[in-house]
């Protein structure tokens, strides 16, 4: 890795959130500048309901307006589940961001999964790897999709999208979305963009909070040990934004940057 990632810690969540809505806007603004459009990958988890703190909140200027007709949503990972099941990442994002969404706002492009595709999970890689490469470029004249921000969580074990510590997915060069069938976090069947996709990215934000991530904090800023969120950290750099409240790095000795753009 050249640049170190950066670290931003606040005191909770909300002093977090603004600080989050001003680099997602930033980013957006980056990405309609470059193309247009705005170009991101959202997790599950604990991510969506802090998002929408972030971005639902009233808009100060026109600089810090978010532009959702310019938006499209893809999923960072999703489950093999039908789009209006509890574990549904699609279904999370729905309830705390999307259905909150005022009825007069232009609406985003949100890439769902194919429910059609439910029983095989290879199936259903290969058609959301077809969504990407009708929006992002063909596979033939590009190598990877660049995502204008990856919004990811980082679970307990170091887990990020649905890449787990150690699991042979973490060797995948070649797919953009891959499936899994054995994820040690129910549900077992999911599917994920894979590795040199996410660390191809423009930007990369991820966004851990409470005192439950700790230990897991330390581990990946102080000894990676190959863990997925520190395979991220490394290939990528200062392209990577870690927003964190102060309960999950306590006692971790990775400098902390003051928050600007
Ligand atoms: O299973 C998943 O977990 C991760 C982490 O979730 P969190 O609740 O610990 O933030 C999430 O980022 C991913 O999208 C999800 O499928």
């Amino acid at each position: 890795m050249g640049k170190q990632v950066n670290l931003y810690a606040f005191s909770g969540v909300d002093t977090l959130a603004p600080a989050l809505r001003a680099y997602v806007i930033a980013c957006q603004n980056a990405g309609l500048q470059r193309h247009g459009v705005f170009k991101v990958g959202v997790s599950g988890g604990s991510l969506p309901k802090t998002l929408a703190q972030a971005l639902l909140a009233r808009s100060s200027s026109d600089a810090d307006t978010v532009r959702w007709d310019k938006w499209e949503i893809f999923f960072a990972d999703e489950r093999a589940v039908p789009l209006d099941h509890p574990d549904s990442n699609y279904a999370l994002l729905k309830a705390e961001l999307l259905d909150k969404l005022p009825a007069d706002t232009p609406q985003p492009t949100v890439h769902t999964i194919d429910p059609e595709q439910l029983g095989d999970t290879q199936e259903l890689a290969d058609v959301y790897e077809q969504v990407l490469v009708r929006s992002f470029a063909s596979r033939d004249s590009v190598k990877l999709p660049i995502f204008d921000l990856l919004l990811l969580g980082c679970g307990p074990d170091g887990h990020t999208c649905s890449l787990f510590p150690g699991h042979e997915l973490l060797r995948e060069t070649s797919a953009w979305v891959a499936p899994i069938e054995d994820s040690p976090k129910p549900p077992p069947k999911r599917i994920t963009l894979t590795l040199p996709v996410v660390t191809h990215s423009v930007r990369v934000a991820f966004v851990a909070t409470g005192g439950g991530k700790k230990e897991i904090m330390k581990e990946i800023f102080e000894e990676g040990k190959g863990l997925p969120c520190a395979l991220v950290n490394e290939g990528t750099g200062e392209r990577c934004s870690w927003f964190v409240d102060n309960a999950a790095v306590e006692g971790v000795s990775y400098p902390r940057r003051p928050f600007s753009l």
